[in-house]
């Protein structure tokens, strides 16, 4: 079953409309992006989803049930605008969070020391916030988002203020959530993280989706049947319907487009040009997908 089921989901902020119609099938585990150019929406849509904001009209149902406050308990939500208590300290307030969240005392106290623990901040246990850095501060934030194991985490941003370092650290937090069966919602503008994380996307622009699906499935009908190639030349002009890149140390490295043939036959259409040492489809990446979509889609 989908964990979560959003229909023609609308919210205008005065004249402003911040989401159109938005339409949205979130399957139970794994990890899906939510992306989108400044100003989509996305925030919108993920505040309506924790219940921060109403929306306007449309429906949002969490495991088939229309959302309630009780599914508060059920979502783990990273905002982008971070919220800690600057003059409590750590362990303080995670406790303070777990139990906001129905935790038990003791279930807390569990929890807090095995992700202090987990993310090398239990030193810091009972230093106040405001004498933590921003990276473990941020860590402290991540904590209190899944403190209490709620089966849909919903990450805003969630590798600002990390060094690489820590942003691995995290992003490896994120696989462990996932294949314990955690769906997590991952909102980015780093097309890398979503690369590496996602295994579904969507994308908001101007309020409404403009495109959703597998990152397979979206990645394989970018495609556009280019290959690029590198070869050692016979001693053949080079042909005009290819298109050259880079002719450097007697080797040609040029671009060469399928035409609704398989690529043995372009590769036969190649061979009598010389020793073929590269041949490789190219696929866009989400971020080319994502800057062309949103060309696409802007009026
Ligand atoms: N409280 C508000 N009052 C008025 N307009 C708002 C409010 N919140 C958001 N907006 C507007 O609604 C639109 C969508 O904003 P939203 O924050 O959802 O976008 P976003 O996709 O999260 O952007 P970003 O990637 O920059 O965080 C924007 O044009 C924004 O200015």
């Amino acid at each position: 079953m989908n964990i979560l089921t959003i229909t023609a989901l609308n919210k205008s902020y005065g004249d402003h409309k911040a989401l159109t119609d938005v339409d949205l099938t979130i399957p139970r585990g794994g990890v899906y992006g939510l992306l989108g150019p400044n100003g989509a929406g996305k925030t919108t849509l993920i505040r309506i989803v924790n219940q921060i904001i109403e929306a306007d009209s449309g429906s949002v149902l969490l495991n088939g049930e229309q959302l309630s406050s009780k599914h508060i308990r059920n979502i783990g939500y990273l905002p982008e605008e971070r919220g800690l208590y600057k003059k409590m300290k750590v362990r303080e307030q995670l406790l303070y969070f777990a139990q906001l969240k129905n935790l038990s005392s003791s279930q807390a106290h569990e929890k807090v020391d095995k992700w202090l623990k987990k993310l090398d901040i239990a030193n810091w246990a009972e230093k106040k916030i405001e004498d933590l850095s921003k990276g473990m501060a941020q860590k402290v934030q991540f904590i209190s988002t899944v403190i209490h194991d709620p089966e849909l985490l919903i990450l805003d941003e969630p590798f600002s203020g990390f060094d690489p370092v820590n942003a691995e650290i995290i992003k490896n937090e994120i696989l462990e959530l996932k294949s314990q069966g955690t769906t997590v919602v991952l909102s980015t503008h780093r097309m890398e993280s979503v690369e590496l994380l996602c295994d579904h996307i969507a994308m908001i622009n101007k309020s409404q989706k403009v495109l959703d699906g597998s990152v397979g499935e979206i990645r394989d009908q970018a495609k556009t049947g280019t290959f690029m190639v590198e070869l050692l030349p016979d001693g053949l002009p080079f042909p005009a319907h290819w298109e050259m890149v880079r002719q450097q140390e007697g080797k040609w490295k040029f671009k060469a487009l399928l035409e609704g043939r398989e690529p043995n036959e372009l590769l036969n259409e190649i061979l009598p040009f010389g020793q073929v040492i590269g041949f490789t489809e190219m696929i866009p990446t989400i971020e080319e997908i994502f800057i062309q979509k949103v060309k696409e889609t802007t009026p």
